[in-house]
């Protein structure tokens, strides 16, 4: 008898669909926000892979048609948060087959320009930081899932840096230092001990608090004996002073620049020319969380 073939796992969805919405209000300023977001279902979809059975497909062009329908029922301005659990909850609200949906959003970041010192009515320039969420719900469970973060929050540091007292063996060629630059891109997720009165307002303070924690106080900064501890004592930070964050992951590549010594044609590195490099480049990450408290993350 051969083995009867059975499919294990399957899911359904639509990815990166791309929206943007404008709210012009009445002689006030206009927002702007531009998304985009990859959804997928799950349902019992197994007669389609198997017997060519459609009846319990949601097409995936109806998935990507009610990111635009949905954006138009927003008449306020809404938060990635907000406007993701809407879409998910809508597949659940709306098809008994879907058993779970998960929206992955990421809002570019347009932002306001002033003129003059006067923030403009209409005009938006685009940032690098991205900001991100998931949203997971599933029909048997009654909780939403909220997983918050951005990607490409780029940062340097031309001092206050060093990297000592590591592993030393045949293959080390990395010097101690006590002076060198800091550079990473960084990608942030967080999860929430409870609903957060205002997705937004906790988004500000947690990349505020990353922020200055990386880069310690206007004058005197802070020394970074290694990104591992400074991506601790900046998650640390978040936890003590933004409570609604249960846990929070970071990811901090190590950006290199290489000293330039070229003593043969005159050039001797003072810390003061470098070669960017992009890669390879350390790999650092690590999760965060309240000892009291088991996270997913
Ligand atoms: O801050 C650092 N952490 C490392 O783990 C590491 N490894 C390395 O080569 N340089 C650095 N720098």
């Amino acid at each position: 008898m051969p083995d009867e073939i059975v499919v294990k796992e399957q899911c359904h969805g639509k990815a990166r669909v791309r929206v943007a919405r404008v709210w012009r209000g009445d002689g006030k300023d206009h927002e702007f926000v531009e998304w985009t977001i990859s959804i997928i279902l799950s349902s019992d979809c197994i007669p389609a892979y198997s017997a060519g059975d459609n009846s319990s497909i949601v097409a995936t062009d109806s998935i990507k048609n009610t990111v635009y329908a949905l954006a138009k029922l927003c008449h306020q301005p809404v938060s990635i948060e907000t406007f993701g659990i809407k879409l998910a909850s809508h597949f659940l609200d709306t098809y008994k087959e879907v058993t779970g949906a998960c929206v992955s959003l990421v809002q570019n970041n347009w932002e306001r320009v002033s003129i003059d010192g006067i923030p403009h009515q209409h005009g938006f320039k685009l940032g690098s930081q991205k900001r991100t969420a998931e949203i997971t719900i599933s029909r048997d469970k009654s909780s939403v899932d909220v997983v918050s973060g951005f990607t490409d929050l780029s940062l340097l540091k031309t001092t206050k840096s060093g990297f000592e007292g590591f592993i030393r063996d045949k293959f080390t060629l990395l010097p101690e230092v006590r002076e060198r630059l800091l550079a990473s891109t960084v990608t942030a997720k967080w999860r929430y001990a409870r609903k957060p009165s205002c997705y937004t307002g906790t988004y500000d303070k947690v990349t505020r608090t990353l922020f200055e924690t990386f880069f310690g106080p206007s004058k005197s900064g802070v020394y970074s004996p290694s990104v591992q501890n400074t991506l601790y004592l900046m998650a640390q930070e978040v936890l003590r002073s933004v409570p609604e964050v249960s846990s929070i992951e970071l990811n901090m590549p190590n950006l290199h620049f290489l000293p330039v010594n070229m003593p043969t044609v005159g050039v001797k590195f003072d810390h003061d020319v470098y070669l960017p490099t992009s890669e390879p480049h350390g790999s650092i990450q690590a999760c965060l969380a309240r000892k009291t408290l088991t996270s997913k993350l």
